[in-house]
């Protein structure tokens, strides 16, 4: 089923926030001036020091009058004890969790809500791939062990992502379950307007019955005409968009992948999608990985429009979850995305064919391993459907 598309809007203002140490802050000041309401949708929320400070901000705000509604996930709350929740019900913050796990749901358990949005009155939205965690920020450390962004965007935008969470909202209350063909909005994915300051649209994916932030994607590595540069964590792209970017590389697109080091927190995934590299490379692709800390952050740029925020553009992701990116095509914007992407190359190492050729036996035999089992499981949930 096909639901409905966010169309593009003008005079928003975007700014790229990297690491915890920068957003963190920055979204939790902004809780603290709230004067009517904050929206927080997160997948994963752990105890820790990031999340006692989250806390403390959420029931601050809620203590004097502010309506502060949390919809964590429940399967990335697993390590959310007992203390921080009711804390926060105390407090007077309504907290809900998406999809409560049971085991007699079997399959239906995969279903996650997988966005990070946080909305602030009407006024000021932050999207991006972060979750509440220490490994994003440790108020205690001036570095983050994760490497990840936010946007703050401030303007119209801004109703659209109150929109997308309040459907959630509801939908997880059981009042009224959200289908996405109810939401407003256009039929179709909107042609890409000129480039222009303030440009700004919500793409979002809702299992597999709305896809438009990976229809919206392989339509812009189809068109890119200088370079598509894509940063994810986790690299098990579906076939349409690993065949969009062998054939932009093809016609002499730069393509560029920004993916993870052996720093990082499901190694087997990594293995597993690196059973892609030769076709890839061979192809002309460019591949990276990011080799100062584990890199999260889910982040493209195709010429100069922008893609970001929960998605990691993986078969997985787009068959359960529900994710939401922005994207843009602001010039400014688009600088800052291209020199934070610049940094992290320059903070990586290319992966050439020779090397590729050079890996030693354990590497195969895991890359075969982890390759084979995710392919299994693929098939086993494509009989499914
Ligand atoms: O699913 P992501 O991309 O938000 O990442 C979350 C953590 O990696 C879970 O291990």
């Amino acid at each position: 089923m096909m639901g409905q598309i966010f169309p593009w809007k003008s005079g928003n203002r975007f700014e790229l926030l990297i690491d915890g140490p920068q957003f963190f802050p920055t979204m939790l000041t902004a809780i603290a001036r709230a004067e009517h309401q904050v929206a927080l949708e997160l997948y994963l929320v752990e105890d820790g020091r990031c999340s006692q400070a989250l806390v403390d901000a959420l029931c601050v705000a809620a203590a004097r009058g502010v309506r502060v509604r949390c919809l964590f996930d429940d399967f990335g709350c697993l390590k959310l004890g007992a203390v921080l929740r009711e804390r926060l019900v105390e407090a007077g913050v309504m907290l809900q969790f998406y999809n409560p796990l049971r085991w007699r749901r079997g399959f239906s358990n995969l279903y996650r809500d997988h966005r990070k949005i946080l909305v602030v009155d009407d006024r000021q939205a932050f999207i991006g791939g972060t979750g509440s965690t220490n490994e994003f920020w440790d108020p205690s450390q001036e570095t983050s062990r994760w490497h990840e962004v936010m946007v703050a965007i401030e303007g119209p935008l801004v109703a659209h992502w109150q929109l997308i969470f309040d459907y959630q909202w509801l939908a997880s209350l059981g009042r009224r379950p959200w289908k996405p063909g109810e939401a407003p909005g256009l039929a179709h994915l909107p042609p890409y307007p000129a480039v222009g300051e303030g440009l700004g649209r919500l793409a979002y994916a809702d299992a597999n019955q709305h896809r438009d932030i990976v229809r919206s994607l392989v339509r812009s590595i189809r068109t890119a005409r200088n370079r598509v540069w894509l940063a994810t964590p986790y690299f098990l792209p579906s076939w349409k968009v690993r065949r969009a970017l062998i054939k932009a590389a093809r016609r002499g697109v730069e393509v560029r992948l920004l993916l993870t080091s052996r720093h990082t927190d499901h190694p087997p995934v990594r293995f597993a999608g690196q059973r892609y590299y030769p076709r890839l490379l061979r192809a002309g692709v460019r591949i990276f990985e990011y080799q100062q800390r584990f890199l999260h952050l889910k982040m493209v740029l195709a010429d100069d429009w922008v893609s970001v925020g929960s998605c990691n553009f993986d078969h997985w992701n787009l068959r359960f979850n529900l994710e939401a990116n922005l994207e843009a095509l602001d010039p400014n914007f688009t600088l800052a995305v291209d020199a934070c992407m610049r940094q992290d190359f320059s903070d990586s190492r290319e992966i050439t064919m020779d090397d590729w050729h050079a890996r030693p036996l354990m590497k195969r035999l895991r890359q075969r391993l982890w390759g084979w089992l995710d392919r299994l499981v693929v098939n086993l949930l494509d009989r499914r459907r």
